[in-house]
């Protein structure tokens, strides 16, 4: 088989340079400064893990007239940030600078092999930096990949030794399958996962396991406990967990470093792979990389776990290829947690806390509470018990009422929910039984353009999005399309009682859908 890890010219090779980047004058001062203060802004809103990886080398080049240069050594740092965080960039930088019109990234050559460059032992250092297993801890940092040789059992520390290669990060001793509470809305992708867990190297029934949840229902939790059983019950066997993201930094970096071959090599030699977070796979030669690694592992009866936000025929960023591979095994959903799996989660996490500090105390009647008034996921009622416990230590006599009002100004009266482009496109694509390419096409005719339109106009309403960031979003269309639905919409729903239940309606899914 065609190996597929050659490098590309499409990583680490600079297509444009920046020679203005050393001669900054007085001026650029000033957009140092800025820049500074969007950096904090973007490690507060990222995290110190997420930021480092991909704007811990970025530079300011230039800042005058309005337009702002960023410098990144690599074409694919560029494209990676210009896909995912350019608007917020953007964002931030008029935020501090109102008369900012644009934000561009370039790619800078000169400094390309002087620059100092994170070494993968900093960077490793910096990703293990995570929660420690404390319920009181904030919400983890995921960890991203996590290389086990077997049979070590994981030390107690949680630091796992990485075989012959620099990659290895401890996986959260938190995430068992022990500590995962099993319930209606998760018993078939429990029970998948423990059988691939439990199963012998070679003996694979579900494979690839793709299991897909909306946001916080414990994807990482449950990836995380197949791995830390598998090392237990694969003796000799290596096991393999990291998120798409750190797989696509992970090959940049080597291909970058000239060590492609050697990572490869690394990765072949895998027996059970789990990726995380499979719809944040980006880049077409990326995919292609991932693709073979897929079919080499699932062609010699490895076993391969997948979680994602959605299901795999709804992963558009995914080459047709890699979403068919994906489907082509088991596809598990998982659902929110009901009243009784979020009583036990809340149970369990004041298990832990007692464990730490035997003083604790929180009444079952608080525990039934928090469980009726948070009906969200298992990362909202970590949040909720997090701010319980935080609460108590200075406010012992915490009662009923003052618990609701403080999870109505966290949950409800709180930071709005964002609402996602994604979320509104999936949501008004179902219901109106076309397939989100359709909506994204130019297909013209009547059963399309409506739900265009209206996903178009849900999109202005209730997000923050420009309108030419809403047209690049459906398939590269013109902000004046985008306005030419809203108006329209808005028209019709004044006279068509029927659209505007409709409009109705999919709003509310729409946010139930968060
Ligand atoms: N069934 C469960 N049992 C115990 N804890 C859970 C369960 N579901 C979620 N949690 C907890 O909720 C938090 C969020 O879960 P996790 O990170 O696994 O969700 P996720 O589905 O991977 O979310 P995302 O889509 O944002 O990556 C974690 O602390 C996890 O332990």
């Amino acid at each position: 088989m065609h190996s597929g890890f050659a490098a590309k010219s499409e990583f680490g090779l600079p297509i444009q340079t920046n020679s203005n980047e050393d001669q900054m004058t007085a001026g650029d001062a000033a957009g140092e400064r800025v820049f500074e203060r969007v950096k904090v802004q973007l490690r507060a809103r990222l995290g110190n893990d997420v930021y480092s990886s991909w704007f811990g080398r970025m530079k300011l080049a230039e800042a005058s007239k309005g337009i702002v240069r960023l410098s990144v050594p690599t074409a694919f740092l560029r494209s990676w940030i210009n896909n995912h965080y350019i608007r917020q960039i953007e964002e931030l930088w008029q935020a501090e600078e109102p008369s900012t019109l644009k934000v561009e990234v370039i790619v800078r050559s000169a400094t390309r092999n002087t620059a100092p460059v994170q070494s993968e032992a900093a960077v490793q250092r910096n990703r293990a930096a995570k929660p420690t297993a404390g319920v009181a801890a904030a919400p983890s940092i995921k960890p991203m990949l996590s290389v086990v040789g077997a049979p070590a059992p994981r030390p107690a520390s949680g630091e796992t030794e990485a075989r012959g290669s620099s990659i290895g990060s401890p996986l959260d001793q938190r995430y068992t399958f022990e500590s995962f509470v099993e319930g209606p809305s998760n018993r078939v992708a429990f029970a998948a996962a423990k059988a691939v867990a439990e199963t012998a190297p070679n003996a694979v029934r579900f494979n690839p396991l793709y299991i897909h949840s909306s946001v916080g229902l414990g994807k990482t939790h449950l990836l995380q406990a197949i791995a830390d059983e598998a090392i237990r019950n694969r003796p000799g066997s290596r096991v393999v967990y990291l998120t798409a993201e750190y797989f696509m930094w992970r090959f940049a970096s080597a291909i970058r470093d000239n060590s492609a071959l050697a990572l490869k090599e690394h990765l072949r030699d895998i027996d059970l792979l789990i990726i995380d977070d499979m719809q944040f796979l980006q880049g077409k030669s990326i995919q292609n990389e991932f693709c073979h690694l897929l079919n080499m592992l699932l062609d010699s009866a490895k076993q391969v776990v997948v979680a994602a936000d959605r299901p795999a025929t709804e992963l558009e960023s995914l080459e047709p290829r890699v979403r068919s591979r994906l489907s082509g095994g088991v596809s598990l959903e998982m659902a929110a947690p009901d009243f009784s799996m979020r009583l036990s989660m809340l149970r369990h996490r004041l298990a832990l806390a007692q464990a730490e500090d035997a003083t604790i105390t929180i009444s079952e009647e608080i525990l039934n509470h928090i469980a009726h008034a948070i009906p969200g996921s298992g990362r909202e009622i970590e949040g909720a018990f997090n701010q319980v416990l935080f609460r108590r230590s200075f406010e012992p006599q915490l009662d009923v009422d003052r618990i609701d009002e403080m999870l109505a100004h966290i949950f409800r009266s709180g930071e709005p929910k964002r609402v996602r482009i994604e979320d509104i496109q999936r949501v008004v694509a179902r219901h109106y039984n076309v397939s989100k390419t359709e909506l994204l096409s130019n297909r013209r005719t009547r059963t399309i353009v409506k739900p265009r339109q209206v996903a178009m106009y849900l999109s202005k309403v209730l997000t923050p999005r420009s309108l030419p960031e809403i047209g690049r979003r459906f398939g590269g269309r013109d902000h004046t399309t985008v306005l030419h639905a809203v108006r329209k919409i808005e028209d019709l729903t004044g006279s068509d009682a029927k659209l505007a239940q409709e409009i109705e309606f999919l709003r509310r899914l729409i946010n139930e859908a968060q």
